[in-house]
């Protein structure tokens, strides 16, 4: 084939994959089944094009995924707005057993309302973990404020025995953290990784916990799967809020719940 020949099919081939892309983005962000909702207001700059963020696999076993810019200032303003005034002192439940613990839990918890702006963060989170069918389920969003010496330790999200099913995955957005001091989201049993580019979102000098601690980066978002494939649950998710030393840390939790989970009966 001749030179000229060989440009000419590149050109065709990148205004091919530039079509592609462009129709990709069309159909997702303003026909397709999650398009944003149809909010007419603008104001604080909440509605229109779906904010674009940034995703990093952090870790494949577990799945781990890191996300920049998962939600906007203007997000984080509003969702910090409307939980004013509805929180409450946040409760464990070992066992099923729902009780306020303070030595294993410290903060502050609200559920959201469904508003345009909550279901529009929900469809993102959805869609970021793909069509996974319909047992699959998101829970109310929670918010979880922790003031100086709040922390949550170290715990697993899915229950592993529950008969409505379980929660199977975890997206943890920070709304609230830049200017705190501890506060991060620690990981014992993964193993930290050695390129100190991963430094700018997890803590490598002075971290005084073993294994991996994601810092609270406001508007990141860290996902996980809190099962193996086959369904069993993943014994290194075991994660924790870190005590805040000075400031204030807000988290956003949004759960994946499966109403058809089962243990699996052999193997992982
Ligand atoms: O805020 C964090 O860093 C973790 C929170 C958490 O694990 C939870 O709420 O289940
Ligand atoms: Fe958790």
């Amino acid at each position: 084939m001749s030179l000229r020949k060989t440009s000419i099919n590149v050109l065709i081939a990148l205004t091919m994959g530039y079509i592609a892309l462009f129709s990709h983005d069309h159909l997702f962000h303003r026909s397709g089944p999650n398009a944003p909702e149809n909010t007419s207001t603008s104001a604080a700059g909440l509605v229109g094009d779906e904010p674009s963020y940034d995703v990093q696999i952090f870790s494949r076993d577990p799945l781990i995924l890191h996300i920049r810019d998962f939600v906007s200032r203007a997000e984080i303003n509003h969702l910090l707005k409307i939980s004013e005034g509805t929180y409450e002192p946040s409760k464990v439940y070992p066992e099923g057993n729902h009780h306020i613990n303070r030595l294993s839990r410290v903060s502050e918890s609200a559920v959201l309302p469904q508003d345009p702006i909550v279901r529009r963060i929900k469809k993102r989170a959805q869609r970021l973990q793909g069509w996974r069918g319909n047992d699959t389920v998101l829970e109310r969003l929670k918010v979880q404020r922790y003031a100086v010496n709040g922390f949550y330790s170290w715990h697993y999200d899915w229950h592993g025995n529950l008969p409505e099913g379980d929660r199977v995955t975890t997206l943890l957005v920070y709304l609230v953290g830049n200017n705190c001091t501890g506060g991060g989201t620690n990981f014992p049993r993964l193993k930290r990784p050695e390129d100190p580019r991963w430094c700018q979102i997890i803590e490598c000098e002075n971290d005084e916990y073993a294994g991996v601690t994601f810092k609270p980066i406001e508007g990141t978002a860290v996902f996980w799967e809190n099962m193996h494939p086959n369904g069993s649950v993943h014994y290194d998710v075991l994660h924790a809020a870190l005590p805040v030393k000075s400031g204030q840390k807000v988290g956003l939790n949004i759960w994946g719940f499966d109403l058809g989970w089962k243990a699996p009966s052999v193997g992982r």
